[in-house]
């Protein structure tokens, strides 16, 4: 049997990928609350928010304000995604501890995404990885439709690979494989991972997986075989991209926890505390979580 990692670091994307396409706007407080929230289940990285175009992404434009609003706690990351210069302009004085430039290995997600190619992308985010690092701050790159985009279909490894090499040259520190639409299944996934794993060593490689497809947990399982052990994950399995219809959540928080748990695996994470969390916003949104880990133990706690 192969041996798999015995530790795994998850960081909550739920803040910014989970809220950022819902219609309805979460109250800044809400949304420092949540933050909260994830802490006392024990979650110490966390994607807050991201400092994007309020026209692309209303439910972010209170970027500013919920850095200002989330409670700081020793040995907690909190992260912020930016697309360009203004976007870490506009960062820094918020005191991240992390930001994440993101690219696509797909050409027409790119353009939808972040109205340019894959080539400008880069470009941009060249000036904003210097400025990050001279500010002291280390940067993620995530890396969207890693194995399939919703315009142009299935994305190969050699695109993958393509963009990987751009990011690694223009020094992004970390490389977030993501299946936005959550299309991918485990061989798959494997050979994109592979190619990251190429340029980046295992702890610098993260996986970021939707649940659209429900394949997540089990593309979770088929990085931990490689070695790889952080995951994004959203708690309550909230989320979706603005700019990919059609997908769903991102794979649960709880249900990984729970996955891992079962596998002797270390997150430092209490699976209680989070289903706690998990309902909170789920009540804030007005439905019931989307992880089916914290329906079930919500069922249970009911009797
Ligand atoms: C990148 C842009 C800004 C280009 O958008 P653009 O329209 O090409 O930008 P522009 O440079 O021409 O500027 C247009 C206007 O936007 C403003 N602007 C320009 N930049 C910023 C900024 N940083 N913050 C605030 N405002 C900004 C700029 O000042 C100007 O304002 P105006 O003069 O019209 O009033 C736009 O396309 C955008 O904001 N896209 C964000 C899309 C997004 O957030 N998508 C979701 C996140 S990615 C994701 O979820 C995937 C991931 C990471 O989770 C992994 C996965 O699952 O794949």
């Amino acid at each position: 049997m192969t041996s798999l990692p015995t530790h795994v670091t998850l960081v909550d994307v739920g803040p910014r990928d989970g809220l950022q396409n819902e219609k309805e706007l979460v109250s800044t407080a809400d949304k420092a609350s949540l933050v909260t929230r994830l802490q006392d289940a024990g979650l110490k990285e966390i994607e807050v928010t991201s400092f994007v175009s309020p026209k692309w992404v209303p439910q972010m434009a209170d970027n500013t304000a919920v850095m200002a609003a989330i409670e700081r706690r020793p040995g907690v990351r909190h992260s912020v995604l930016v697309p360009n210069m203004k976007g870490l302009e506009g960062a820094l004085p918020t005191r991240p501890d992390e930001v994440v430039v993101f690219a696509a290995a797909s050409e027409a997600f790119s353009q939808k995404n972040i109205n340019c190619s894959i080539e400008e992308s880069i470009e941009r985010f060249a000036p904003v990885v210097a400025a990050a690092h001279e500010a002291g701050l280390k940067v993620r790159g995530a890396l969207s439709c890693a194995v399939g985009c919703p315009y142009q279909g299935e994305v190969s490894a050699d695109e993958v690979e393509r963009v990987v090499r751009l990011l690694k040259a223009i020094g992004v520190d970390h490389l977030g494989v993501a299946d936005t639409i959550g299309v991918g299944t485990p061989r798959q996934v494997q050979a994109a991972m592979a190619r990251a794993l190429k340029h980046y060593p295992l702890v610098e490689v993260s996986g970021h997986f939707h649940d659209t497809y429900g394949q997540a947990l089990t593309n979770i399982y088929a990085c931990l075989e490689m070695g790889i052990h952080t995951f994004d994950a959203s708690v309550a399995g909230l989320g979706g991209c603005p700019y990919a219809k059609g997908a769903t959540g991102n794979v649960a928080t709880e249900d990984v926890v729970f996955m891992l748990n079962g596998l002797g695996i270390e997150t430092g994470i209490d699976l209680d505390r989070l289903v706690d969390a998990g309902a909170f916003i789920a009540d804030v949104l007005g439905r019931p979580p989307a992880s089916r880990v914290a329906r079930a133990v919500l069922a249970k706690r009911k009797g």
